[in-house]
């Protein structure tokens, strides 16, 4: 503090509150209200209504004047306990929207610039705004006397000086309206220099060049909607340049907005393009920005969940919650068991039960082990360990692309029942539901086209892992065209009959076919290493015994037969299969 008055003061005053501290006040506090970032709140305010509460109290000290022993002091335990000691340097910088309403902002700083002339009554207020451009009344006790003359109180806040509010505490007043209250003269700094930065009304110039910006951002969002995810990311990048070249506009609280939407925008654009590492960083840009902006906080939360991030991705998700009053309880518990997998190993039983728990809506995101895909003498392409795995592990989870249907929760077994098998193959019903999942899904087309295995096993593409766990689609691919007859192949070649078993277990229902786009990269083996197990829409690889590093993973295609060897021979010849 500058004024010497008031640095004794300060003084005096930091021992009178270390001395009361232990004293309990009993303070009206509006729980409502409690943890709401000022912007939403202030929403309420209007900067008029400011400056005439201003002119409205100058008018009433006339009268308090003449009272000059009235106690200066009125009771906020929260905040006669805030002193902020810390030097401004070692302080956070925030803006008013990130106040909390109720809450001291401890170890932060809010930079103010005094729109307004000082007023007192009891407490001295004056009108306040930050570089944002948001503004507030700043209420400050114990700092000038009841009686204070108007001169004195002009001198010392000056419309127009900037000034530090350490500790900043927004408080919901009982008559409703908001304040930053500042019940200690050494929480509140004037910064001497030069003044912060005007806020300036925008320019007609300035107006035009917003006005284009938001109108690319409008062509962003068309592009978005109609799913040309790569369109919408150069529109929204043509926006945020022309904004960043207007330097001068780079305050102004109508460009911070923007920019702050742009770079959400493309935060999630670059979610659904599956670039993940991209998506954060543009939740980040944004969030720097405004730190409370909950579009944004829900798009780092899932750009860090897709890039394994679990315990942060958890972190912002619990922001969301408590902060927000945003209901994300099933991200919450999504991830809370996601990271319990990712720290002791995704056991079977685990993943029964997490699916078994979640709602048929919700989906669950596939997951991928230590594992990868490779080529295998004889048989094309396979699944191999990349490091050893333990018995009862999930190596694999995906969404089977055409399911049994069924309990969510019941356990199917996998097997293949020779004399249907003719029937399976040609069941004109599994095919026309599998033409229209190939029409709708340019996704399913790519996943699927890898198990065309066409006349050479040599010439077997090796699909990259990730595409079965994202949802991506790159418009610069070529377009997959997969005829009937592709069909029929990958269908014969690839899918597998399930006997369905009822509740009691004791009515197989056979011939249900299901088809597995990951899965079916997994060969054949009569000494099989895994099993493959349904956990509601999903199936589940799992690891049947301890895997060693570098192995291949097995299943048995004719598991649960008991047939003899000529048997399977037979069946698994169809599958061009010698054992
Ligand atoms: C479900 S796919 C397995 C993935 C396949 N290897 C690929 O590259 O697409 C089944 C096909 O793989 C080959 N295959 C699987 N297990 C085999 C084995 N034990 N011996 C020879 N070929 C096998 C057969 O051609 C069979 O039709």
């Amino acid at each position: 503090m500058s004024d010497n008055s008031l640095d004794s003061l300060t003084f005096y005053f930091q021992q009178m509150m270390l001395q009361n501290q232990k004293r309990e006040f009993n303070t009206q506090m509006t729980p409502v209200f409690d943890g709401m970032p000022a912007r939403q709140a202030l929403e309420v305010q209007d900067r008029e209504e400011i400056y005439q509460r201003q002119i409205q109290i100058r008018s009433q000290y006339a009268f308090y004047q003449q009272s000059g022993s009235v106690n200066n002091t009125s009771i906020d335990s929260i905040s006669q306990k805030n002193i902020c000691l810390k030097p401004l340097k070692e302080l956070k910088k925030i803006y008013l929207k990130d106040c909390l309403t109720n809450t001291v902002m401890k170890d932060c700083v809010v930079y103010v610039k005094q729109f307004t002339d000082a007023a007192q009554v009891i407490a001295a207020n004056i009108g306040v705004e930050d570089e944002m451009g948001d503004f507030i009344t700043l209420t400050f006790y114990n700092t000038f006397k009841v009686g204070t003359s108007l001169k004195v109180l002009d001198s010392n806040f000056p419309k127009g000086q900037s000034l530090a509010i350490k500790n900043p505490y927004l408080k919901h007043t009982s008559s409703g309206t908001f304040v930053l209250r500042n019940d200690n003269p050494g929480n509140l700094e004037k910064i001497l220099g030069p003044p912060l930065k005007s806020i300036q009304p925008i320019s007609e110039k300035d107006k035009n060049i917003l006005n284009q910006c938001m109108n690319l951002k409008e062509q962003g969002n068309k592009c978005f909607e109609s799913s040309q995810y790569q369109e919408a990311l150069d529109v929204y990048q043509k926006a945020l340049q022309m904004l960043q070249q207007q330097s001068q506009l780079q305050s102004q609280k109508e460009i911070v907005n923007l920019k702050i939407i742009l770079f959400s925008n493309l935060s999630q654009t670059c979610i659904n393009l599956a670039q993940y590492q991209n998506a954060l960083s543009f939740s980040n840009k944004a969030l720097e920005l405004d730190s409370n902006h909950l579009k944004s906080l829900g798009r780092q939360a899932q750009s860090l969940k897709f890039l394994n991030d679990f315990e942060k991705s958890l972190k912002v998700y619990e922001t969301i919650n408590n902060s927000h009053k945003k209901d994300v309880s099933k991200e919450i518990k999504e991830l809370k068991q996601l990271l319990q997998f990712q720290q002791n190993g995704c056991k079977q039983i685990d993943l029964l039960n997490f699916a078994a728990d979640r709602d048929q809506q919700f989906k669950l995101s596939p997951y991928f082990g230590p594992i990868k895909i490779g080529f295998t003498e004889n048989k094309g392409r396979g699944v191999f360990t990349t490091k050893e795995v333990k018995r009862g592990d999930v190596l694999a989870l995906e969404q089977s692309l055409i399911e049994p249907e069924g309990d969510k929760n019941h356990l199917y077994s996998i097997g293949i029942n020779s004399d249907k098998t003719t029937d399976i193959y040609s069941s004109v019903e599994f095919k026309i539901y599998l033409l229209h999942l190939i029409q709708e899904s340019v996704i399913v087309r790519k996943r699927l086209s890898y198990l065309y295995k066409g006349e050479d096993f040599k010439q077997l593409k090796i699909p990259d892992l990730s595409i079965y766990k994202y949802d991506y689609y790159n418009p610069e691919d070529e377009e997959i065209i997969l005829t009937a007859q592709d069909i029929q192949q990958i269908i014969k070649f690839n899918s597998t009959q399930l006997q369905v078993q009822n509740e009691l277990g004791n009515d197989p229902i056979t011939n249900r076919t299901m088809l597995n786009l990951f899965t079916s990269l997994i060969n054949h083996s009569s000494k099989q290493n895994v099993s493959l197990t349904r956990c509601g829409r999903y199936c589940a690889v799992v690891a049947m015994i301890d895997i060693k590093e570098g192995e291949e993973l097995c299943y048995d295609y004719l598991n649960l037969q008991n047939l003899d060897t000529q048997e399977r021979k037979k069946s698994l010849l169809t599958w061009n299969i010698v054992e």
